[in-house]
């Protein structure tokens, strides 16, 4: 369900054919393009600006100066066949030279000046997006992280975050090249009009060809995103730390490299057709650019002989004329290209288009604590986006009391995760609502609910970072808060864990990086469990938390679990009898509805599915 606020975003989504229209349209992107790189550093943006203006005008005045010298020299020739020169001309001749010099200096000194600013600009755009594409990507629901479109989108966006300077040079180049084009067009134009024109003419059948291309090779990147997208996870699979025990224990190394390799095999032999088409034509439309040169070099040449115009003048309009087809032909390139980027740039912006649909209410209502009454489900019912045939949860309507330690029991896939990230509002239900203290979840902030609520998921993260770390982002703002990591260590067990490991709180966990340290499974859980007790949540919430630990550890965490979360509401989800039996109430599951509930021997009395339950493993302990 991850949709867009702009109906763009939405039309552009799988299309693999980009008009014209749409490509000029997403020229209107640059001004919020110049905006991003404003803000990311006004010195370089105004200095890189003011610098490529001054070399705009330097091929026009180079040009001018020589015509000038060759018109001087051709001056001192004719009046004394080079043997006794008037001295002034000579004097303003060195000039002139100097001059020219000068400009050839002051052009290449500006042409590094500009590329070190661009490079810089680069870093610091390229830094400041991906900030905020993480930025972006905190603000929105779980949800649209489930759906692959999203993912594509993301994938685009996260391209766009380097490169996207090309199109910043590009511009600037773009407005740069212009101004020269026009000192030298007004000095043609002094001499002939139409030579214009017939560069005009001349430059036209390449721009053409190579917007068609351009064109063609954005679309055939874009309808490979997905694919793209599963080339790189092949690549992570093939060789990540994570996945290589099992890569080598199933032998899946063969059927991971065959699959990458003919999907990239496909996608090269698609790239490659496009670039030879494009080498190909590109070739013959440039040819008659050049043919186009030629015919005008002609004339010109033809009117120096005949006396219409002097040395000077023939250097100046052949070299102006040279300059300006390849100008113009760069300024049309750039055009296409940057229609291109502007494009691609629209990817980017409609990443940031994507709006979260949990958000907090304008004016939240403030969060009980303590928490009076609970949680109420009101025949709350739940669709996964992208399984909408399947209903999650259905009908399900029960309170979770103040201070109620509750259990979840129920086959895999029963719903018990979902249920809880309803209650920790990582998705909204479908149908029905649930209340705390009288009032919908949807009527409190956000931040409030979740800092109230403390979960660890059974599928928690394993951060490559240090074991403090681990700890510390139950409660990340508490990260220095040594004593608080501690005793939650202490009371989640992973204390002992801790002390066994050479650096301690500051080791580094997980393979992936320098020195790292990997815990067992266990282990890892005790880490992870620790968070629990970081933050001092109202109600907490542990997904199948013990299913690594050993019998005793199993046992010992509860024992304490109970103790620490006395008076606060708990929700426990476990598929061990000796756990759920602990709980003040137990809820069956079965196929996203309630089937029972109520405390551990209520139920066994009621010999429902529950007693059925305990009993298989109460015999199989036997
Ligand atoms: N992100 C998701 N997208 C689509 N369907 C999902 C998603 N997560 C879970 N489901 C489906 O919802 C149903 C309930 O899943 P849930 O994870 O809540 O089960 P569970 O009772 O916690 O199972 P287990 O004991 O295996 O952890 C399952 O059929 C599952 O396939």
């Amino acid at each position: 369900m991850a949709k867009t606020v702009t109906s763009h975003a939405n039309s552009s989504d799988n299309k693999e054919q980009i008009s014209w229209r749409e490509r000029f349209a997403a020229l209107g992107n640059l001004p919020a393009f110049f905006r991003l790189v404003w803000e990311t550093s006004p010195g370089l943006f105004l200095g890189n600006a003011a610098l490529r203006l001054i070399r705009a005008a330097i091929p026009a005045a180079t040009l001018y100066v020589g015509k000038l010298i060759i018109d001087q020299v051709v001056l001192l020739t004719k009046q004394s066949g080079g043997t006794n020169p008037d001295s002034d001309i000579v004097n303003y001749l060195w000039w002139l030279v100097a001059a020219e010099f000068g400009l050839a200096i002051l052009s290449t000194t500006i042409g590094r000046a500009v590329s070190l600013m661009d490079s810089l600009l680069g870093d610091l755009f390229a830094n400041k997006t991906s900030v905020r594409l993480m930025e972006h990507a905190a603000s929105l629901d779980l949800e649209q992280f489930e759906d692959p479109t999203f993912y594509d989108k993301l994938e685009r966006a996260r391209r766009q975050t380097t490169g996207r300077t090309v199109l910043l040079s590009g511009v600037f180049g773009q407005v740069q090249e212009l101004i020269s084009v026009g000192f030298l067009a007004a000095g043609l134009a002094v001499y002939n009009p139409w030579l214009l024109l017939l560069i005009l003419v001349a430059v036209t059948p390449s721009f053409i060809g190579d917007n068609y291309f351009n064109q063609r090779s954005y679309s055939l990147s874009r309808s490979w995103t997905p694919e793209r997208r599963e080339l790189d996870y092949l690549r992570y699979v093939g060789a990540s730390d994570e996945t290589a025990k099992e890569v080598k224990i199933f032998g899946l190394s063969d059927f991971l490299i065959d699959r990458f390799r003919s999907l990239s095999w496909d996608y090269f032999q698609k790239n490659r057709a496009l670039a030879i088409s494009r080498a190909s034509w590109g070739t013959l439309l440039t040819g008659l650019g050049t043919a186009g040169y030629y015919g005008a070099y002609v004339w010109i040449v033809m009117r120096a002989i005949h006396g219409q115009i002097s040395l000077g003048d023939l250097t100046f309009l052949a070299g102006s004329f040279r300059q300006v087809r390849s100008s113009l032909e760069g300024i049309l390139l750039q055009l296409s290209s940057l229609t291109q980027e502007a494009v691609y740039l629209q990817d980017l912006f409609d990443y940031f288009s994507i709006q979260p649909l949990i958000h907090s209410p304008r004016t939240a209502r403030p969060f009980p604590s303590p928490i009076r009454e609970g949680f109420v489900f009101e025949n709350v019912g739940f669709k996964y986006a992208n399984n909408t045939e399947r209903w999650a949860l259905r009908n399900l309507s029960f309170t979770l009391q103040a201070g109620e330690k509750l259990a979840l029991v129920g086959e895999n896939g029963a719903g018990k995760t979902t249920l809880v990230k309803l209650l920790a509002r990582l998705y909204d239900p479908t149908e029905g609502r649930i209340l705390l203290d009288g009032y919908d979840l949807k009527e409190y902030d956000l931040m409030e609910l979740r800092r109230n609520i403390g979960v660890i998921f059974q599928d928690y993260t394993r951060f490559k970072m240090s074991a403090g770390v681990n700890i510390a982002v139950g409660d990340i703002d508490e990260r220095t808060n040594q004593p608080r990591i501690e005793t939650s260590a202490q009371r989640s067990l992973a204390d002992s864990v801790i002390a066994k490991l050479a650096d301690g709180y500051n080791q580094q966990l997980g393979r992936s990086f320098n020195k790292g340290v990997e815990l067992s499974g266990g282990e890892w859980q005790k880490v992870a469990l620790g968070r629990a007790y970081m933050r001092d949540a109202q109600l907490i919430i542990l997904d199948e938390p013990t299913a690594a630990l050993d019998a005793r550890a199993e046992y010992e965490v509860f024992q304490r679990f109970a103790k620490l979360t006395e008076g606060r509401s708990s929700v426990i989800i476990s598929h061990r009898f000796s756990t759920v039996r602990m709980a003040d109430r137990i809820l069956v599951l079965e196929n996203g509805t309630l089937l029972e509930i109520g405390s551990h021997y209520e139920l066994l009395e009621k010999d429902g599915r529950y007693a059925e339950l305990f009993g298989l493993q109460a015999r199989g302990y036997q």
